[in-house]
């Protein structure tokens, strides 16, 4: 906020939103600008105060600009004002001897098409086959906001915590989407050679604001309400996975453990559609973004990733909310026709086997006692109770609470009696098993067959496949089976590639 005069020395207070720095910051004494399009609104004390939104409605005078009102000529001796000769030969020192190389934003992107998907847009489509774990391109993200939460930066002090209202929708936003927003607006405003990435964007039902974007007074109209949609609409949270933690710095989390993930627009990842069932799966090093598939994808297939996590009891309310489409997976319709008993059922048995797992893990190493065999048993039995619950094929839908817990139960046995040859049979067995929950299609993997283990069709991606497949490993080494370990350990190379971008960083 600013007190401001206008040439009648009729005085206002002022507001600007969107800018980098704060308006009091701005705004030094003796600056002048103009504002178009002036909105004046009333403030908290009743008086009436200006308010801009658009950042291309103020425009900042320098001291000699013939756009200054004669009357105020005599006082302007602000030496914060400088001359354009000024900053240009301030410029130019800055370029002198550094190397400016021309920068590439989007990478390997030669098999892959934007265009047309029916109804629903313009989608990503491939123009060759790819196979699983392929990369299929990275893009550098167009803007970015890195959010440090109080977790990561350890200084509560210097934490602020940015707040966007949006009074039409009655919600509001925290995190890095409020310092994003401003991003954007800035990076167009001041660059006008970039609008063209973003013009086209998705903005659903806004209609932007006439001749936005269009060179007015030498600057871009900038509408901010059209780049909150685009933002709301196709940015993109970068959430990295625990196992990331150690290599990437990652999402901040305030003191009540609320996640605030990083955020970003990508251009041209923007353009893949949702499905539950996805095909392609997003991973991030720093604001570069990795895209690879998670299936075998043929020639003109669509690219789809997942817009939230499919464990998400409320996710296609959220479609509706956040995206305006109701997603019709086959998932989807699976959960529509589960009726609240049954998944109050599930979540009843998943409960009890993880008291279960955690009585197992305590008695790790004592295995072969009878207690160890009847904890075995009983997981056994309330995972077969959870499968009737079941009724399309995997094949169709995946299952995931059961997945949940098969997973969990073959590393309890690995972990807590990896030493004991039965225990790890049983791991194996188990690990197999979730595996195929997830419409994994793996041949043989069986103990003394001697046809090794071979993922004919990768399954679904939702989270855990990867300890998964380290639990196999470790499950195979203790019975002596060191090809398939080792066969079991290229799936989990498979999997860390995927979801954190390389596998160089694999141990
Ligand atoms: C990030 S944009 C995707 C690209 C957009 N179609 C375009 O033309 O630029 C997100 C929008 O795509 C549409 N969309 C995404 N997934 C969809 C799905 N599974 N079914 C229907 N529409 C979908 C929704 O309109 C959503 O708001």
């Amino acid at each position: 906020m600013a007190i401001v005069e206008d040439e009648k020395s009729e005085v206002f207070l002022l507001q600007l939103y969107h800018q980098v720095e704060m308006t009091e910051d701005i705004l030094v004494p003796g600056g002048i600008l103009i504002i178009k399009d002036p909105y004046l609104k009333l403030t908290a004390d009743g008086r009436h105060g200006l308010r801009v939104d658009h950042v291309s409605d103020a425009v900042f005078l320098l001291a000699h600009d013939r756009r200054v009102p004669s009357c105020w000529h005599s006082e302007l001796t602000n030496p914060q004002l400088k001359s354009a000769d000024f900053w240009k030969t301030k410029g130019k020192g800055f370029l002198v001897n550094q190397d400016i190389r021309p920068q590439l934003n989007i990478f390997d992107v030669g098999s892959l098409l934007i265009r047309q998907s029916g109804s629903r847009g313009r989608g990503l489509f491939t123009t060759k086959a790819v196979k699983t774990g392929d990369l299929m391109f990275c893009e550098k993200a167009f803007a970015y906001a890195f959010h440090e939460g109080e977790g990561t930066s350890g200084d509560s002090s210097r934490l602020t915590m940015n707040l966007l209202i949006d009074v039409n929708a009655n919600s509001f936003t925290s995190g890095a989407q409020p310092e994003l927003i401003t991003m954007l607006v800035r990076k167009l405003y001041r660059n006008p050679s970039l609008t063209s990435a973003v013009k086209g964007l998705h903005c659903g039902s806004y209609s932007p604001v006439q001749g936005t974007f269009d060179i007015i007074d030498g600057m871009p109209v900038i509408d901010s309400f059209l780049l909150t949609r685009i933002l709301l609409l196709n940015s993109f949270g970068c959430k990295f996975p625990e196992k990331a933690g150690a290599l990437k710095r990652p999402v901040g989390i305030d003191r009540l453990g609320n996640v605030f993930p990083s955020l970003g627009l990508w251009t041209f990842a923007s353009h893949m559609h949702h499905s539950c069932l996805s095909n392609a799966f997003c991973s991030f090093i720093g604001d570069m973004m990795i895209v690879r598939a998670i299936a075998d994808i043929p020639v003109d297939a669509e690219i789809t990733i997942q817009y939230l996590n499919p464990f998400n009891p409320q996710r296609q309310q959220k479609y509706i909310i956040n995206w305006a489409f109701a997603c019709d997976c086959a998932m989807c319709e699976d959960d529509d026709h589960t009726s609240d008993i049954v998944i109050a059922k599930r979540k009843r048995l998943g409960e009890s086997l993880q008291q279960l797992l955690r009585l197992l893990s305590r008695r790790g190493g004592s295995s072969g006692t009878a207690g160890i065999a009847s904890l075995i048993r009983k997981s056994s039995d309330l995972l077969a109770e959870m499968e009737e619950t079941y009724i399309k094929p995997t094949e169709e839908v995946p299952r995931l609470t059961l997945w949940v817990g098969y997973r969990d139960f073959a590393c309890a046995l690995t972990l807590t009696g990896a030493g004991l040859s039965s225990n790890a049979q049983k791991a194996i067995e188990i690990g197999l098993k979730a595996l195929r929950c997830l419409r994994f299609v793996i041949e043989s993997g069986s103990l003394g067959s001697n046809q090794g283990l071979v993922v004919k069709k990768w399954g679904y991606m939702a989270s855990g496949e990867l300890d998964c497949w380290i639990c196999l490993k470790t499950a195979y080494d203790c019975t002596g089976s060191h090809e398939l370990a080792l066969a079991a350990e290229g799936c989990a190379k498979v999997c860390y590639r995927i979801q954190l971008g390389e596998a160089e960083t694999f141990q």
